[in-house]
């Protein structure tokens, strides 16, 4: 049985409607602190659903949220970001045009010389390049701009500005999907060197589960709008999951030709 106290966030019966659809009928779901949690489910199953309610993008038509032993009624994502909960998107979270270092420190650049003072890009450039390197996010220079980095070395700076900028918890929706193998590697590199510090709680959606397997303390499905597989990745096995998906994909075969 899992000690509520070492929950960083849980959710109790928690279900969505969008009109006549609800993907969500009754989720418990729990993530320990500094626990790393795979998601795993059919297309359509509610895995992004589940997570815009956790980042405060959607609230929920019923249900509890609690965060850190309270109760929370999410208001929007920056109140989830205050809170420490983050989404890491990818496309989004991230500057383009601004090179590494200052996307590490938007909108929380330090400045020198008072009042009117300069931003001091020297501090920002050493810091970027300290936590980068901690992270084992491998980048040519933080000077370089967001535009001209793969897809996988921006999504590895996303995580780790958001871990900067002290979130808790971060929502991760298909972090290494249309990923080739070595920038997948760097992604889930990223992950598990957060969960040896167990500092930071990680929800992962991932198609791949095989590949997320080894980065998970634990994994759980949602099928029909409700978690109905919640295993320790010790407790199971690539074999296990394979099977399950397997299953999960002839259960949505069978749906669809009722
Ligand atoms: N804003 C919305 N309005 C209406 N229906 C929605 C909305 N968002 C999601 N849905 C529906 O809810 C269901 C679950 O969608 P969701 O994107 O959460 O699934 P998913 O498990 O993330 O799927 P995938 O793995 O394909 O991304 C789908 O039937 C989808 O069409």
């Amino acid at each position: 049985m899992a000690n509520k106290d070492n929950d960083l966030v849980r959710l109790e019966n928690v279900a969505k409607r969008f009109g006549p659809v609800q993907p969500l009928k009754n989720v418990n779901l729990r993530v320990g602190r500094g626990e790393v949690l795979g998601l795993l489910g059919n297309n359509g199953a509610g895995k992004s659903t589940l997570m815009k309610i956790l980042c405060g993008y959607h609230p929920a038509s019923e249900g509890k949220m609690f965060f850190d032993g309270e109760e929370v009624n999410l208001r929007s994502v920056t109140h989830a970001r205050q809170l420490g909960i983050d989404c890491v998107y990818q496309d989004l979270a991230l500057v383009s045009e601004l090179n590494v270092y200052h996307n590490m420190f938007l909108q929380r650049e330090p400045v020198r010389g008072g009042f009117l003072g300069i931003l001091d890009n020297k501090r920002m450039k050493a810091d970027a390049q300290r936590h980068l390197d901690d992270m084992g996010v491998n980048i040519p220079s933080v000077d370089v701009e967001i535009a001209k980095l793969s897809g996988g070395q921006r999504q590895a700076i996303a995580v780790a500005r958001s871990v900067y900028s002290d979130a808790r918890l971060l929502l991760l929706d298909e972090p290494t999907a249309a990923m080739g193998a070595k920038e997948g590697a760097m992604i889930l590199d990223v992950i598990n060197r957060l969960r040896a510090k167990g500092e930071v709680s990680v929800i992962i959606i991932a198609h791949n589960y095989a590949q997320i397997f080894d980065v998970c303390d634990r994994i759980n499905l949602l099928r029909d709008g409700e978690i109905v597989f919640d295993k320790r990745a010790e407790d199971t096995s690539v074999q296990e999951l394979t099977d399950i998906v397997v299953h999960e994909y002839r259960h949505a075969a069978e749906t669809l030709n009722e």
